[in-house]
């Protein structure tokens, strides 16, 4: 199956001498949710602007529903649906006509139908007579996901779609994105909360310095570079760590009361087990057991501060 996106190549470096992007390829499919995680200044909106032909390439090719974005623009543009990190909603227009007016900005015929089901979908529908100035900061986002939602794109681009949003919003925010989905809507979207692509990321691309340095499924990233840790509270505290356990990736608190074990998620249990009899055998006694997961965040610093 062809990919719904494809990014071959691409490098910019922009007029100053900064190359923003190094060489980036990727392939998305239809229906993915691909989230693009990096540090301020990685590339991401760079790269959402050259996809949606706002910015142009130095160098590579990008096809977006099978149409290149440089010699087929209209056709490709017309496939994608960008929201942007900046709001510009502070118009004076009707929720429903500055929505209608983005389709026809793409020269689609008028579809009230289409601009109904969008708005009721984003829980638009009563604030549609509102001007789109008096609506609360989360409306107003809304509106910028209709507009982009407008021309029934096959991509939607979400550049940090739930910056400074409370917590509420960004869960139906969330839901939608996943409504969208099931539609076969193509979904990308950047994201400084770790927790959002956690949540609703097939896939994930890392990027640094504008360079992809990663793109993996999210379970198998968490379970790649995931490590599990075990801690044991011990009954008495322990002043130096036994020989036997000394070949082991465990540390003892600085009290004495816990031994932290660490391992790779991909691991056998079975070294647990070991451990655990090992402990028996020495007459150490623990009166309680955790286990913990890194989270993506733990994964995501450290793959963006160490090399
Ligand atoms: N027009 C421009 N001219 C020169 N440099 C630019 C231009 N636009 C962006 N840059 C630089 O390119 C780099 C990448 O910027 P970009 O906005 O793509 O990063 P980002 O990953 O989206 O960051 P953020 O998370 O802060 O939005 C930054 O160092 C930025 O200063």
């Amino acid at each position: 199956m062809q990919p719904e996106l494809s990014v071959q190549n691409l490098s910019k470096t922009y007029d100053d001498g900064f190359q923003a992007l190094k060489n980036v390829s990727l392939d998305i499919d239809k229906g993915e949710i691909f989230a693009l995680l990096g540090p301020n200044g990685a590339g991401k909106t760079t790269l959402i602007s050259i996809i949606c032909g706002l910015v142009n390439p130095s160098s590579g090719r990008v096809t977006a529903a099978g149409h290149d974005i440089q010699r087929d623009f209209r056709a490709a543009r017309e496939a994608i649906g960008l929201v942007p990190q900046e709001l510009s909603t502070d118009s004076f227009e009707k929720v429903w006509k500055t929505v209608s007016f983005s389709r026809g900005l793409f020269g689609k015929p008028p579809n009230p139908a289409h601009i109904e089901k969008v708005l009721r979908d984003l829980s638009l529908w009563d604030k549609r007579n509102n001007r789109v100035m008096s609506l609360s900061g989360g409306m107003k986002r809304r509106v910028m996901i209709a507009k982009a939602l407008s021309h029934e794109p096959d991509i939607l681009f979400l550049d940090e779609p739930t910056a400074g949003v409370d917590v509420e919003l960004r869960r139906d925010m969330w839901e939608m994105v996943r409504k969208l989905r099931e539609s076969g809507v193509t979904i990308i979207l950047t994201t400084h909360y770790i927790e959002e692509a956690e949540e609703m990321a097939d896939r994930i691309g890392v990027i640094r310095n504008g360079e992809l340095i990663l793109v993996e499924d999210k379970s198998t990233l968490m379970s790649k570079l995931g490590r599990k840790e075990l801690r044991l509270h011990l009954h008495t505290p322990m002043e130096k760590m036994p020989p036997e356990l000394a070949d082991q990736p465990i540390e003892l608190s600085d009290d004495g009361y816990e031994l932290i074990y660490t391992f790779n998620s991909q691991q056998e249990q079975a070294n647990v087990a070991l451990l655990l009899r090992t402990l028996g055998e020495l007459g150490v006694e623990y009166r309680d057991l955790q286990t913990r997961e890194s989270s993506l965040e733990e994964i995501f610093v450290g793959l963006v501060h160490h090399d």
